[in-house]
């Protein structure tokens, strides 16, 4: 018995170490899929720490760090920060955070974020959390938001959505074949939506038929 984190996180020994290491699921899908939402329900229920890459950037951002305006200018035209920054910064909020279950949303949103987070972290994650969700509804979703975003707007929006067709969903398709990916139809009510989602985190009983 035991929940699907565990078991993925017990490695192919099962060894002490490997243990010991921190359960990281990623959260991905389309700019407006849900992540954040969605990872605001898992924190509640499941006990995850909830780390937003884009969150973090946004916050290296207003702290007036040398690095400043280089992101801002990425953020505004959905371009995506070279993966030592942004991995700089998740590192840092997994270490300050003293917790050992995250959820990184938003990351590794391209082939570089991926292979540079397994380098340097020496980390894989459990499982893949993707929200699947057609441009036409985050379109929507996103446009009214309503929180400010300097990104939030139809030109820069249209940009992300290439980007995410050409750089993110390949980091979905290297996860799939690795038998990784919890694809959930994000087009459906929050409600519904975290109804999928929580079959995904609830214990497994193996004695249900
Ligand atoms: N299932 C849903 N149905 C309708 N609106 C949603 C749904 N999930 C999220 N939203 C809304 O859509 C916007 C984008 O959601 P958010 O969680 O910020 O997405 P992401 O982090 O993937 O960009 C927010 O205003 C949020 O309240
Ligand atoms: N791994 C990441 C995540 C976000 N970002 C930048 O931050 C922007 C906003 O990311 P986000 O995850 O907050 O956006 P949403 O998908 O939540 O709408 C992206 O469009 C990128 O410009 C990045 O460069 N690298
Ligand atoms: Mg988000």
């Amino acid at each position: 018995m035991g929940t699907v984190v565990e078991a993925a996180n017990k490695g192919a020994n099962g060894s002490i170490l490997e243990k010991r290491k921190p359960t990281i699921v990623f959260v991905l899908g389309g700019p407006g899929s849900g992540k954040g939402t969605q990872c605001a329900n898992i924190v509640e229920h499941y006990g995850y720490t909830h780390l937003s890459a884009g969150d973090l950037l946004r916050a290296e951002i207003k702290s007036g760090s040398e690095n400043g305006t280089m992101i801002q200018n990425m953020i505004k035209e959905g371009k995506i920060v070279p993966s030592e920054v942004t991995i700089k910064l998740l590192q840092r909020a997994m270490e300050e955070s003293g917790k050992d279950k995250f959820l990184i949303d938003g990351f590794p949103r391209n082939e570089e974020n991926r292979a540079a987070f397994e380098k340097v972290t020496g980390m894989e994650p459990s499982f893949v959390l993707y929200f699947d969700c057609p441009e036409e509804e985050m379109e929507r979703r996103l446009l009214s938001r309503n929180q400010g975003r300097e990104d939030d707007n139809i030109e820069t929006i249209r940009k992300r959505f290439k980007v995410f067709l050409e750089s993110s969903l390949p980091v979905i398709n290297y996860y799939d074949a690795k038998g990784k990916v919890r694809k959930i139809d994000a087009a459906r009510p929050i409600e519904e939506v975290f109804a999928s989602v929580k079959a995904i985190f609830e214990p497994k009983n193996e004695k249900a038929d």
